[in-house]
């Protein structure tokens, strides 16, 4: 009993894969999908008892019966009529169902990746690699009620097919029912298929990105510097020609199996018609029940290979449909698993604490942040200094909520970061990163989406461009805010690095009352002399907020901005090393002094004015 109930929960999962199949298209379209249901039905009973008229026709004309011969005609004529307009209709009204139910699946997977908390489904390879397979195979979600209705007309036609056989010759059925034969190898084959294509996926998503990255415009530049253009271009071919093979070689497989189990019922087929014209020989059989018996062989033929497509296809769909609910699952149970019901502070008062914070990327051997303890107080400004790689934008994003520390915890003035709604706190959070997205859209959408509520609003966006010193930016555009930005329009107006740079500050300077803001590297496409200015005038702001408490994050290689922050922080390999004022570290001595004096240094020796001065 136990056994057979633990069987039971086991087929849960396929059961919820088919229910959200089977119940796809009625969900979009319930009217459309009845209606086809019906077309299908009633075009596959008519073109089976079709075949029908044919034994009516011959065996009257062998009669000589002219009335009962033009009575099977005009049953023939009929019910193919029929069955070929309910097939014309149901086909327009597929194709209807199909985009409806593709509509449905495009909203669940973009509500899927938007209402993720952080950023381990599209930066763990294999959630990575679900979410490619469900992006890329989601047409044949949507394409599951076509293949069911299909699975309808099999049915339907599959079942006429052998009671009119039966009524020929009962041994005959064999021949049908042979079809499981080529259906099976089908099925290994398109497993084989899968395999191959599971196998491949990480070089497939690399492949395309060798392909975009030497054929866009963005990256041209520093290829053609750097010379590696070749170079990439050969190892984009031999990794194609290493992928090609391989998939060749999986079809090949695939295609031997497909072909062996037509064979068997092929031969099958063959048999069954030679039998058939012997008995016609003997006079056990009239000569219209041969030629039914044939036509409805070549459909039940017909009807095998339907099926095993649709076997093939509900497979496809079936393995999307089901990785799309584990991943809306574990979305859900990130939610679930720690109900995060705690508020926001309106301000801070202590400030954000990191204690004994360490955190690795799924996958990935060695921890990136080790044993934090870091205190960022209530309104200060905190520059976050150290090299390529020691985990300063990994801080961030821990900061932002993005990801949760694997040991130790963040606090904010004592509540603990896993505890409160992402959501709710990225509310309360803004951010300019380094990597900033280039939104093709008109300059006030791009700057407003940084306060979706106040996107509209005019004042509200206009004081976040001259926050952001993008007041020259917008001015110098066609139709200024209103401008269309970007290339894919072709009244698109192109931005250079630096312009887009300052659009995407200006969106992050759209919350005017976070109680975090972070900036990862935001203006590395400004000039320093620049950046520094811009550092001076956010951090004025910064104590201006903070009443609020407000704390300001800042990340960036240049020591002329990092000096003026309250508090510095440097990271080596993923430790704090050294934590306190710029004034205090230059005493100390310690890294922070050396960086320092080493980059003032090299500002000095090129004879540049803006020095980091001591
Ligand atoms: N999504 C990721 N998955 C796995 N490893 C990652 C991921 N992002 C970063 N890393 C690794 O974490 C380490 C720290 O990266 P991080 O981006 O935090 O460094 P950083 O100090 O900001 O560097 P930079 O100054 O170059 O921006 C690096 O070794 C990097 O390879």
């Amino acid at each position: 009993m136990r056994r057979h109930l633990s069987r039971l929960r086991g087929l849960l999962p396929d059961l919820r894969v088919l229910a959200l199949l089977g119940t796809s298209g009625f969900r979009a379209a319930p009217l459309l999908m009845t209606a086809s249901a019906l077309l299908y039905v009633v075009g596959s009973v008519a073109s089976v008892t079709g075949t029908l008229g044919y034994r009516v026709v011959i065996d009257a004309a062998a009669r000589h019966d002219a009335h009962h011969a033009a009575v099977g005609a005009a049953l023939v004529a009929a019910l193919f009529t029929v069955s070929w307009v309910c097939g014309i209709v149901g086909a327009m009204q597929n194709s209807v169902l199909t985009d409806k139910v593709a509509l449905l699946i495009n909203t669940r997977l973009s509500r899927l990746t938007a209402t993720v908390a952080g950023l381990e489904l599209l930066e763990r390879p294999d959630r990575l690699a679900d979410l490619d397979q469900v992006r890329d195979n989601r047409r044949s979600v949507a394409g599951a009620p076509r293949q069911f209705l299909k699975g309808l007309q099999t049915l339907v036609r599959g079942g006429g097919i052998l009671v009119l056989l039966i009524t020929v010759y009962p041994p005959i059925v064999i021949v049908p029912l042979l079809g499981a034969v080529p259906a099976l190898a089908d099925r290994r084959a398109s497993r084989l298929l899968k395999q191959a294509d599971d196998d491949l996926a990480q070089d497939r998503r690399l492949l395309a990105d060798l392909f975009r990255i030497t054929t866009t415009a963005e990256t041209a530049k520093e290829l053609r510097i750097s010379g590696v253009t070749r170079d990439l271009a050969a190892r984009h071919m031999a990794l194609g020609e290493r992928v090609r093979s391989r998939s060749v070689s999986a079809a090949r497989r695939s295609a031997a199996w497909e072909a062996g189990g037509w064979l068997v019922y092929a031969a099958g087929f063959c048999g069954a018609i030679v039998l058939l014209v012997l008995r016609a020989a003997h006079g056990h059989t009239s000569p219209g029940q041969v030629v039914m018996a044939v036509s409805l062989l070549r459909r039940a033929q017909g009807q095998v290979s339907g099926a095993t497509d649709t076997a093939g296809a509900m497979g496809s769909a079936f393995r999307t449909a089901g990785r799309l609910l584990t991943l809306e699952d574990e979305v859900a149970a990130e939610h679930i698993a720690t109900p995060r019901t705690a508020p926001v502070p309106a301000r801070l008062v202590d400030g954000i604490r990191l204690q004994d914070v360490t955190f690795g990327y799924h996958g990935s051997r060695e921890p990136v942040l080790r044993g934090v303890d870091l205190t960022l107080p209530a309104g200060a400004t905190v520059a976050v200094v150290g090299e390529n790689g020691a985990g300063k934008t990994t801080l961030v994003k821990l900061l932002t909520g993005m990801y949760r520390p694997t040991a130790g915890r963040i606090t904010v003035d004592g509540t603990d970061l896993a505890d409160i709604e992402p959501a709710r706190w990225r509310e309360r959070t803004t951010a300019a990163f380094q990597d900033f997205s280039r939104y093709q859209l008109t300059a006030r959408q791009a700057v407003g989406v940084g306060d979706l509520p106040r996107a509209d609003d005019d004042a509200a966006v206009r004081s976040a461009v001259r926050r952001a010193d993008a007041d020259a930016t917008v001015e110098r555009l066609p139709n200024g805010l209103d401008t269309q930005l970007g290339r894919y329009f072709s009244d698109g107006t192109e931005l250079s690095g630096g312009q887009w740079q300052r659009l995407a500050l200006a969106r992050a300077l759209m919350r005017e009352e976070p109680l975090l803001t972070v900036l990862d590297e935001p203006t590395a496409a400004l000039d320093a002399a620049t950046e520094s200015a811009l550092y001076a005038r956010w951090a004025q702001a910064a104590r201006e907020g903070a009443g609020r408490g407000a704390v300001t994050v800042l990340v960036s290689h240049r020591f002329s901005t990092v000096r003026t922050a309250d508090v510095i922080v440097v990271l080596e390999g993923g430790r704090v090393t050294e934590v306190g004022g710029h004034e205090e570290l230059m005493t100390a001595g310690g890294p922070y002094s050396q960086l320092f004096t080493l980059q003032a240094r090299g500002y000095l020796d090129s004879g540049r004015p803006a020095a980091p001065a001591g």
